[in-house]
C-alpha cells in the first residue's frame, strides 16, 4: 500500500481557460489552467503483483489508456498470457477507473505468425515490442534475429496492421553506449522499413537528435516515435550530478543536451509523428541503489507537469494537447478520449518516496516542487 503518497489535487475558482486562448490570457498575469482531453501513455510499465498494486492508481488517474509493456518475469509471449495479464492488471485496478490497458506480445525468435492472428483476434492486444537480447531490464528472451527468424512474423504483422514497438538500441558490447540508438536506426530501423514499407513502426523513448530526424524523414503514419519525460529535460550530466544518481539511470541512457534541445524541438513543432510515452518504469529502492543498479525511472506521477513545463517553456502549450492525446491515438487507429483533465498552473510537492509491500519506489524528482498540477474533472 502507497503510505506516503500526497498529491495535491484540489483547485478551486480558479479561471477556465481555453488552450486556444492562452497566450492572451498569459498575458494579463492570470493563474492558467488548462483543459486537455484526456491523455494516454503509449509506453507504460506496470510491473505485476504488489508493485502494480503500487503504480496503477498514479497511471489510471492522469490516463485514459495504456501500451502496457510485456517484459515481466517471464514475458508476456503469447495471446494467452497478455488476457490474462490484462484480468489482472483490471483488478488492480482503483474502484470506478475506466483506464483501459492496451496489451503487447514480447517478440522473440520464436514467435509465429499464428500468435500474431491470435493476437488480433482476441481484440486487447495492439501491438509487438521488440527488445534486442540484452538491451535492457528483461529482455533476455528478447530477439537476436529479427531478419530471419522474425520475418514471417513481421510480415504477418504488416497483414494484421498490428504495430511494432521498438526498444531502439544495439546490444553489441563494442559499441559505445551513448552511439546505441544512432547504430541502430542505420543497421536495423532503416533496413527493416525499407524491406517491409508497410509495417507501422514506434521507435520507443527516443534519445537522440539521429532519431528525431530519421522519424522525421519517414512517410508519417508509418513510423511514429514516443518520448519520455526524462528524455526533454534531463541531460546525461544528471546520471552524475554531485555523485552517481541512480533514479536517473535509464535506458536508452539520457544523451547529450544537444540532443536533449532537439527533442524538444521536435515535439514542440506540432509535428504529428511524436507522442507521449512516459516508458514510467518502477523499481524497488534496492534494486536501483545497489552495486549492479536497474535502468528505469519511476515518472507516473511527475509526467504530465513535466511535459506541461516543456511546452509552456518553449511557448507551445497550444500545441500540447495533440501530443499527449491526439497524435497517439491517431496513430494507432483508435479513437481519441471524450472525457478531460485539467492541468493548473499551481505548485506541488512530489513526495520522497512511496512505500508499498514489499519496499519503497522513488519517484522521479523526488522532494522537488513542480508546476502544472494534474487533476481529473
Ligand atoms: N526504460 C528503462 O530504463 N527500463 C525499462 C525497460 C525499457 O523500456 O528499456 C524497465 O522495464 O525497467
Amino acid at each position: 500500500m502507497i503510505k506516503t503518497l500526497v498529491l495535491p489535487c484540489k483547485a478551486v475558482n480558479l479561471p477556465f481557460i481555453n488552450v486556444r486562448r492562452l497566450n492572451k490570457v498569459k498575458a494579463t498575469g492570470i493563474k492558467m489552467e488548462l483543459s486537455i482531453t484526456r491523455p494516454d501513455d503509449w509506453h507504460l510499465h506496470l510491473r505485476d503483483g504488489d508493485l502494480l498494486q503500487a503504480v496503477i492508481p498514479h497511471s489510471a488517474s492522469h490516463f485514459g489508456r495504456g501500451i502496457i509493456m510485456p517484459n515481466l518475469k517471464p514475458p508476456i509471449k503469447t495471446t494467452h498470457a497478455a488476457v490474462a495479464y490484462r484480468e489482472t492488471i483490471l483488478k488492480a485496478l482503483p474502484a470506478n477507473s475506466d483506464f483501459t490497458p492496451l496489451m503487447t506480445l514480447y517478440l522473440t525468435d520464436t514467435t509465429s505468425p499464428e500468435e500474431i492472428k491470435l493476437a488480433r483476434e482476441s481484440g486487447v492486444v495492439y501491438a509487438v515490442k521488440l527488445y534486442p537480447a540484452g538491451a535492457t531490464t528483461n529482455s533476455q528472451d528478447g530477439v537476436t534475429d529479427l531478419f530471419g527468424k522474425c520475418l514471417p512474423v513481421l510480415e504477418e504483422m504488416v497483414k494484421q496492421n498490428m504495430p511494432l514497438l521498438v526498444h531502439g538500441e544495439v546490444t553489441d558490447p563494442k559499441v559505445d553506449i551513448f552511439d546505441r540508438e544512432k547504430v541502430f536506426i542505420d543497421t536495423v530501423l532503416r533496413p527493416l522499413i525499407e524491406r517491409l514499407p508497410q509495417l507501422k513502426v514506434v521507435m520507443e523513448h527516443v534519445t537522440t537528435e539521429d532519431a528525431v530526424r530519421f522519424v522525421e524523414s519517414c512517410k508519417e503514419g508509418f513510423i511514429a516515435a514516443t518520448v519520455t519525460p526524462q528524455h526533454l529535460v534531463l541531460n546525461r550530466n544528471s546520471i552524475f550530478q554531485g555523485g552517481l544518481q541512480p533514479h536517473n539511470y535509464c535506458l536508452p541512457v539520457l544523451k547529450r543536451e544537444t540532443h536533449r534541445r532537439a527533442i524538444v524541438s521536435a515535439v514542440t513543432s506540432g509535428s504529428k509523428r511524436f507522442f507521449l510515452g512516459t516508458d514510467s518504469a518502477p523499481h524497488e529502492r534496492r534494486k536501483k541503489e545497489c552495486s549492479c543498479g536497474c535502468a528505469g525511472i519511476y515518472n507516473a506521477l511527475v509526467a504530465l507537469s513535466i511535459y506541461a513545463k516543456v511546452f509552456e517553456e518553449a511557448g507551445a502549450l497550444d500545441k500540447l494537447e495533440a501530443f499527449m492525446s491526439f497524435n497517439g491515438p491517431d496513430f494507432y487507429g483508435l479513437p481519441r478520449n471524450t472525457s478531460r483533465i485539467k492541468l493548473i498552473k499551481s505548485p506541488w510537492k512530489v513526495p520522497q518516496s512511496l512505500s508499498y509491500a514489499s519496499g519503497e519506489i522513488i519517484p522521479m524528482f523526488a522532494g522537488e516542487t513542480l508546476e502544472w498540477l494534474p487533476s481529473s474533472v
